[in-house]
C-alpha cells in the first residue's frame, strides 16, 4: 500500500467519528485533505456537518467540496478536530506544523471537546524530536529571537523556513517558521515552557496532552491507539 493509501485509510476510519451535526475543526496536509475530501462526499450524500478549517489552504478545498463552514467567532465549542501531524510519541504528544498551519491548528484543536489525529505508521516514533521542530515567531526582531531560540534548544540548529521562492515561509497569520532540529526531544512540555516564555515566539509545534485518539494506518491495516489519561 502507498503512503497516501494509508494516509486515505486512515482519514476513511476517522470518518467513522463523525455524527451528523457535529462541528468540525478541519486539519491541514496531505493526511487532513484525504479527510476533508471525505467528509464533503458525506456532505454530498446529505450529512450535516459545520466545519471550522486551520488553514486558507482547507478552507478553499472545503469550500470547492461544499462544506458549510463558521469560524470560532460565531460558534461554541467545537465537537472534534481532525487533523494529521509529523511525529506521535507513545503518550500522543505531537510535533505539527510541517505544512506551517501550526498556530491556527492548535488554536482550533484547544477549542475541541475531542483532538483524533491522522496518520500513516511513519509518524508513530519512540521519542519525538527526528522531525525538526517547527516554531511560529513574528518578523519583528526575527534575530533576537532566533538567537533566544537556539539558546532554549541547547544550541540546536535552528533554520527560517523558506519557501518554494527562496523567501520566508509566511503563515496565514503573517508569521514565519523556524524549525529547530532538536534531535531526541526528552521532556515535550518542558522544552514548550521554555520557548513559549520567549517574546517573539508565537506558538510551538509541540501539542502536548491535546490528541487524544491516533489512527494510524500501516501496510497491515489501520490501528487505533487512545490516550491512557
Ligand atoms: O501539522 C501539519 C500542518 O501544519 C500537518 O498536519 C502535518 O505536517 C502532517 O502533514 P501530512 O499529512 O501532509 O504528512
Amino acid at each position: 500500500m502507498s503512503a497516501d493509501a494509508m494516509k486515505r485509510a486512515a482519514a476513511a476510519r476517522a470518518l467513522e467519528y463523525v455524527k451528523p451535526d457535529m462541528k468540525l475543526g478541519l486539519g491541514t496536509g496531505s493526511t487532513a485533505a484525504h479527510f476533508v475530501d471525505l467528509l464533503g462526499e458525506k456532505v454530498k450524500a446529505g450529512l450535516k456537518v459545520v466545519g471550522v478549517p486551520t488553514s486558507e489552504a482547507t478552507r478553499a478545498q472545503a469550500e470547492s467540496l461544499g462544506i458549510p463552514l463558521t469560524t470560532l467567532e460565531e460558534t461554541t465549542a467545537l465537537d472534534m478536530t481532525v487533523d494529521g501531524a509529523d511525529e506521535i510519541g507513545p503518550d500522543l504528544t505531537l510535533i505539527k506544523g510541517g505544512g506551517g498551519a501550526l498556530l491556527r491548528e492548535k488554536i482550533v484543536a484547544g477549542a475541541s471537546k475531542q483532538m483524533v489525529v491522522i496518520a500513516d505508521e511513519t509518524k508513530w516514533v519512540k521519542t519525538l524530536g527526528k522531525f525538526a521542530l517547527p516554531i511560529e515567531v513574528v518578523p519583528f526582531g526575527l534575530g533576537a529571537t532566533t538567537r533566544a531560540v537556539e539558546e532554549a534548544v541547547g544550541g540546536k540548529p535552528c533554520t527560517l523556513r523558506k519557501g518554494k521562492d527562496g523567501l520566508a515561509f509566511v503563515t496565514d497569520g503573517g508569521h514565519f517558521i523556524i524549525d529547530a532540529a532538536m534531535g531526541e526531544i526528552i521532556d515535550p512540555p518542558a522544552l514548550a515552557a521554555r520557548l513559549n516564555m520567549i517574546p517573539g515566539v508565537v506558538e510551538t509545534g509541540l501539542f502536548v496532552g491535546m490528541a487524544g485518539v491516533v489512527v494510524l494506518a500501516g501496510a497491515d491495516g489501520v490501528r487505533v491507539v487512545e490516550r491512557s489519561s
